[in-house]
């Protein structure tokens, strides 16, 4: 070539940037999520969606949430949680995400399992945020994944001590949440040098890739469940989608909580949201899922009712979203704020004694 031909080695290496971009752009992951509540919400006859509800409910909530200035700020104003923006408070998600489910109990408001602290009395999932703190103030090293895996230290007497109640209701699902905390000191100290903050940077700011290394790491995490005919498991992923939803709304998208694709994260499918989804006409029941909710009666884990249960209600909060930002497309709203939001509200209806029926009754570690 003569040295009018050569290439110009600016452009050469312009060129090389562009394409090896191109070539390294991750793909973008996904969870699966949607696509398997729709299947159930396309293929079930227990459950059904009231559009007509739906559209309604989406500008109640709408109007209510501007009403409220409800952001993901509303996270961190809540009393009990944590308020530095710190790698303790990535902990101190990863401990309360891994614990987070079945508070319920079967008797009445004055008789269930409660704690004690700061002067008030704390039940539900309050009560595991309020144990947390109290643990922490005593010395218990209790969101240290070190702590956990020395079983000396932290055994099931120690939990008991941690989470002890001011009823003689004990709370739930003891044993279950020391085999949560044991499994995942073992997979923190085998892939992520015991820290839930390696364990988020090795997401590299992707929500879905988050999720994904939780449901592929954690067994405790991992929430998904055949449904009749379909060969791949549906996925709820519950509490790997709220640690990573607690994180952004905690971090305020900064930081351990900035996520570029954070808008993929589902409503996380517990036994609040279908509750106040069915309260608002959006979710609509047969007579007999509507007769175990009304009765109280228990709906199996991983059942053909309660998986129609929670895939409708993940469906109908997405429906609920699609028409808020048809409605108002410049609304800085996702599945999450909606989540929270609802959840808070229900919460409210609670302690109001106003709450518009029963939520339904699962016991699982799922939620
Ligand atoms: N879908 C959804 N489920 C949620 C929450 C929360 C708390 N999130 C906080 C963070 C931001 C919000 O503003 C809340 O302050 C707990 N749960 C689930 O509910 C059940 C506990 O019910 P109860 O026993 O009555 O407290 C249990 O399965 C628990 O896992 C949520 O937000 N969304």
């Amino acid at each position: 070539m003569s040295s009018d031909d050569e290439a110009d080695p600016e452009l050469v290496e312009l060129l090389r940037q562009h394409f090896q971009g191109k070539l390294a752009v991750k793909e973008e992951a996904d969870t699966g999520v949607l696509d398997g509540c729709e299947y159930i919400y396309d293929n079930c006859i227990d459950v059904a969606v009231d559009m007509r509800a739906s559209k309604a409910a989406a500008e109640t909530i709408f109007n209510k949430m501007a009403d409220q200035g409800y952001s993901m700020s509303s996270w961190s104003e809540h009393e009990l949680h944590p308020k530095t923006k710190d790698e303790a408070t990535v902990d101190f998600i990863f401990t309360m995400d891994l614990l987070n489910f079945s508070f319920w109990s079967e008797l009445p408001e004055d008789e269930r399992f409660a704690i004690e602290y700061r002067g008030r009395r704390w039940t539900g999932y309050w009560s595991l945020v309020a144990g947390l703190q109290r643990a922490l103030e005593e010395g218990i090293p209790i969101t240290d994944p070190e702590f956990w895996r020395d079983e000396r230290e932290c055994n099931l007497e120690k939990l008991k001590y941690v989470f002890r109640s001011c009823t003689d209701e004990e709370m739930p699902m003891l044993k279950e949440r020391l085999d949560c905390l044991q499994e995942a000191s073992q997979v923190l100290y085998e892939r992520y040098d015991c820290s839930a903050a390696n364990l988020v940077d090795a997401a590299d700011g992707s929500a879905a890739r988050l999720v994904n290394l939780l449901a592929q790491d954690f067994k405790c995490f991992r929430d998904e469940h055949v449904y009749e005919g379909r060969t791949k498991p549906v996925r709820f992923l519950k509490r790997a989608q709220i640690f990573v939803a607690d994180l952004w709304a905690c971090f305020e998208n900064q930081s351990f909580g900035e996520f570029h694709d954070i808008d993929k994260i589902t409503m996380f499918a517990d036994y609040r949201i279908p509750q106040i989804l069915i309260s608002l006409g959006t979710l609509y029941c047969s007579p007999t899922v509507t007769a175990s909710i009304k009765d109280k009666k228990l709906l199996e884990s991983g059942g053909k009712l309660e998986m129609q249960l929670r895939a409708c209600s993940i469906w109908a909060v997405e429906l609920i979203r699609r028409e808020i930002k048809r409605q108002h497309p410049k609304a800085d709203i996702n599945a999450i704020l909606i989540d929270f939001f609802l959840y808070d509200t229900i919460k409210e209806m609670e302690a109001q004694g106003k709450e518009p029926l029963p939520h339904h009754r699962t016991r699982s570690i799922w939620y």
